[in-house]
């Protein structure tokens, strides 16, 4: 599959044919379920993340045993208008912290039992600025997708995407505006923690970006590569791979949502094997669900990225598939079992 990926248009052409939901493995486990003692419906959100994890894993009862958390990390030609609270240097910095497992994705996977994989991508060569051309080339988009993409354990249980970009709250915000149109302000947050005069330079740096590539793009695969970052190209492409090795994606904040968005905006059913994992506090992604339909598990106000927010809602997953897996029937147990 891999291989066949050697340009944008085979993207789009593999976007057409993706792989589908299990749905007998699905009608399997609501069968178990029904049995279980509880009343049905009872475990909520739980039960749904069941059915999710069912459907993309074929099986009646899930299973959680191997969930990889991979983050992604690349440089923004844009971060040189000074739009994030911290230099460009920390993208690097950071990496090197994943690296040695001292970064709170490092924490929460450790808790959940995910393996890390960290992918930089060409750290000294950031994307151009996208305010006066595209971000990147077609073959260095193709080539993060495949980073990405490649990047995914074929045995996972479930996939977290997580990235690390200094700057990249803004290609997010560009992406939306883009992809959805509105003011640019209404996809721009705090990022890192910006003040006053940085946040107008934001706004400015997106509003730009709109009126330079807003008559011209074509689809979603264009607009992550005309103001995508190369990490958020390759998390694009782990989502996808994931889709091929029908492996149950956990989406993270509003940056994973901006890459999953590009997909969906180009093949409306690209992201059913997706669930949200929290609501970032960067206003932008509330806007964004909305526009692609899914409701987050969780509400923590957390705004870190790193895939920080899709791991912790893992555990709610390993949560529900314990109840599912290990809870007696009503048979087994003894217990009348109602109006079933
Ligand atoms: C030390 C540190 C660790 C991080 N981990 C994730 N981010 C997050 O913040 C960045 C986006 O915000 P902005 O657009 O304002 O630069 C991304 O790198 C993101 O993953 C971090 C940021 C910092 C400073
Ligand atoms: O929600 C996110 O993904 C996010 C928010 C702020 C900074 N970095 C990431």
């Amino acid at each position: 599959m891999l291989r066949s990926i050697t340009s944008m248009d085979d993207i789009r052409r593999l976007l057409k044919v993706l792989p589908g939901p299990d749905e007998e493995a699905a009608i399997q486990a609501v069968k178990h379920d029904s049995r279980l003692t509880k009343p049905r419906g009872s475990l909520g959100r739980l039960e749904e993340i069941v059915l999710w994890l069912s459907r993309w894993q074929s099986r009646d009862v899930p299973v959680m045993g191997r969930p990889q958390s991979c983050v992604f990390a690349g440089n923004h030609g844009i971060a040189c208008y000074n739009v994030s609270a911290f230099p460009a240097a920390v993208t690097r910095q950071m990496v090197e912290n994943f690296t040695r497992g001292g970064a709170a994705i490092n924490q929460l996977a450790g808790v959940l039992g995910a393996e890390v994989t960290v992918r930089a991508l060409h750290l000294d060569q950031p994307t151009q600025d996208f305010t006066i051309e595209p971000a990147m080339s077609e073959a260095s988009c193709v080539e993060a997708f495949c980073v990405g993409f490649d990047a995914v354990d074929p045995d996972a249980t479930l996939l977290c995407p997580g990235e690390m970009g200094i700057g990249n709250t803004t290609s997010a915000a560009a992406i939306c505006h883009l992809l959805w149109g509105g003011r640019a302000a209404d996809w721009i947050g705090i990022g890192t923690g910006i003040d006053k005069a940085q946040y107008e330079r934001k706004v400015d740096v997106v509003a730009r970006s709109y009126q330079l590539h807003g008559d011209v793009v074509t689809d979603g695969l264009d607009v992550l590569q005309r103001v995508g970052g190369l990490e958020i190209v390759a998390m694009a492409g782990a989502i996808f791979g994931a889709r091929w090795l029908r492996i149950p994606v956990m989406l993270d904040g509003f940056i994973c949502g901006a890459a999953a968005a590009t997909l969906f905006a180009t093949s409306r059913d690209s992201l059913m094997h997706c669930m949200v994992g929290h609501g970032s506090s960067e206003p932008g992604h509330r806007l964004l669900l909305e526009r692609i339909g899914k409701r987050p598990l969780l509400d923590l106000d957390l705004r870190l990225g790193e895939g920080t927010g899709a791991v912790i809602a893992g555990l709610i997953a390993r949560a529900a598939v314990a109840c599912h897996s290990g809870m007696a029937s009503f048979e087994d147990a003894g217990v009348d079992s109602g109006h079933l």
